[in-house]
């Protein structure tokens, strides 16, 4: 089956563990005899200094013609003083709005074989295992206006959080779908003590839960679960939020697992290709250096397959070399324990490519004999 993915490396570590997605999907290519047509496309800084803007028309040309999109991350600091609407992140962002992308996905898996890098206790993190579904083409990062102006003699400054229901029907109700196949919870996160646009959501939350009468929905002010994700985090099964929110909250709820560098997500739309990116930014502190983990961006090719392609048994078999690796103790710096020497971003990738081959070829050889 032949598929057209679009890869957009972006910046800073972005454009190494975009290296590393490539390797293990040509590896998966390899072993279940699929077609995957890489196409690379400009985006962010790097689309900034060859064509002037974050994100080219013929960048969005090519995702709109492909069955998916993979993108690293994008940003740095050689960019951080460009005018609002020339930053690296204003292509993110619009990619978000072009296509549609109105419900990131971001699982939060534990693996005991790294539990102690978290900097929570073994404890508190066993078992934990949630979704943190992200509203993602409106509220904060969208809102018009967001300007500076001069009120009264004085400089002044206005972001605007702005949503229509329909914007929030729609991802709430994805969140009820996914606790449907999973533990049966939703916890809606808001902060409705002090927001209009929080009240909203909660009511609307309210109304999406009569059509899922067997899940379960919770109302959570953000701050409150800001501390219980640290807390208790195994109380979490689908928690559903709006953009800025969900955005934080879920940097931080990857302390559990121990690294930034291990959480995946996926950006679904309601039609058109879905976005695959991991949730980490471009590591300016590492970037360049071959020591970014690219197991984040490796399980983000993973929820490609599952979820563009319906390869559930080549996302589980990616999914698997990751563990496997893990197990035997490899380890990239950001998840290494002290005395632990260290793997780069290649070798991670390589690892993780040798354990899906190794597996696969297991595999076969005990089906020839079943
Ligand atoms: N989706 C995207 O493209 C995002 C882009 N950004 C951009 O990235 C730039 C840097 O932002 P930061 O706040 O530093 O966030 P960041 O996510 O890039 O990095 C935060 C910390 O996590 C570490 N880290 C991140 N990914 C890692 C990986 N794969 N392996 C090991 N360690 C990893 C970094 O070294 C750093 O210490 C900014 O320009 C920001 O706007 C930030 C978040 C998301
Ligand atoms: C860089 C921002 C636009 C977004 C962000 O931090 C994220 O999507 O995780
Ligand atoms: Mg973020």
């Amino acid at each position: 089956m032949e598929k057209r993915i679009a890869i957009l490396p972006g910046d800073g570590v972005g454009k190494e563990v975009s290296r590393g997605a490539v390797t293990i999907l040509q590896a998966v290519a390899e072993l279940f005899g699929h077609k995957f047509q890489c196409v690379y496309g400009e985006i962010g800084g790097a689309a900034i200094d060859e064509y002037g803007t974050p994100l080219p028309e013929h960048t969005l040309d090519l995702c709109k013609a492909s069955d998916a999109v993979l993108l690293g991350a994008v940003g740095g600091p050689k960019w951080d003083r460009m005018p609002g609407h020339i930053r690296p992140e204003k292509g993110l962002l619009k990619i978000r709005k072009e296509l549609g992308l109105y419900a990131n996905v971001r699982p939060v898996q534990y693996y005991s074989s790294i539990s102690g890098v978290s900097p929570l206790r073994k404890e508190v993190v066993e078992g934990a295992d949630m979704v943190v579904v992200r509203e993602l083409t409106g509220g904060l990062y969208f809102g018009k206006p967001s300007e500076r102006t001069v009120q009264k003699g004085e400089a002044s400054v206005v972001d605007t959080l702005f949503y229509q229901k329909n914007e929030m029907e729609r991802v709430i109700r994805y969140a009820f779908e996914l606790a449907a196949t999973r533990k049966g919870k939703v916890t809606s996160v808001d902060k409705a003590n002090v927001l209009e646009s929080s009240r909203m959501w909660r009511e609307t939350a309210e109304e999406i839960a009569k059509e899922f009468p067997d899940v379960k929905l919770e109302h959570m002010l953000v701050d409150n679960a800001a501390m219980q994700l640290i807390k208790n985090p195994r109380q979490f099964d689908v928690m559903v939020t709006e953009n800025m929110f969900g955005d934080i909250l879920s940097d931080e709820a990857s302390v559990l697992t121990g690294s930034l560098g291990m959480l995946p997500s996926a950006s679904v739309s309601v039609q058109g290709p879905y976005l695959y990116e991991p949730i980490h930014g471009s590591a300016p502190d590492i970037a360049g250096m071959n020591a970014a983990n690219p197991i984040a961006m490796i399980l983000s090719a993973a929820m490609m397959l599952r979820m563009s392609f319906g390869m559930e048994e080549e996302a589980e078999a990616v999914e698997n070399a990751v563990k496997q690796v893990l197990e035997s103790g490899s380890r990239t710096r950001d998840i290494a324990v002290t005395g632990s020497f260290p793997v780069t971003t290649e070798q991670m990738a390589e690892e993780i490519k040798a354990a899906l081959l190794d597996n696969e070829a297991i595999f076969n050889i005990m089906g020839a004999y079943a």
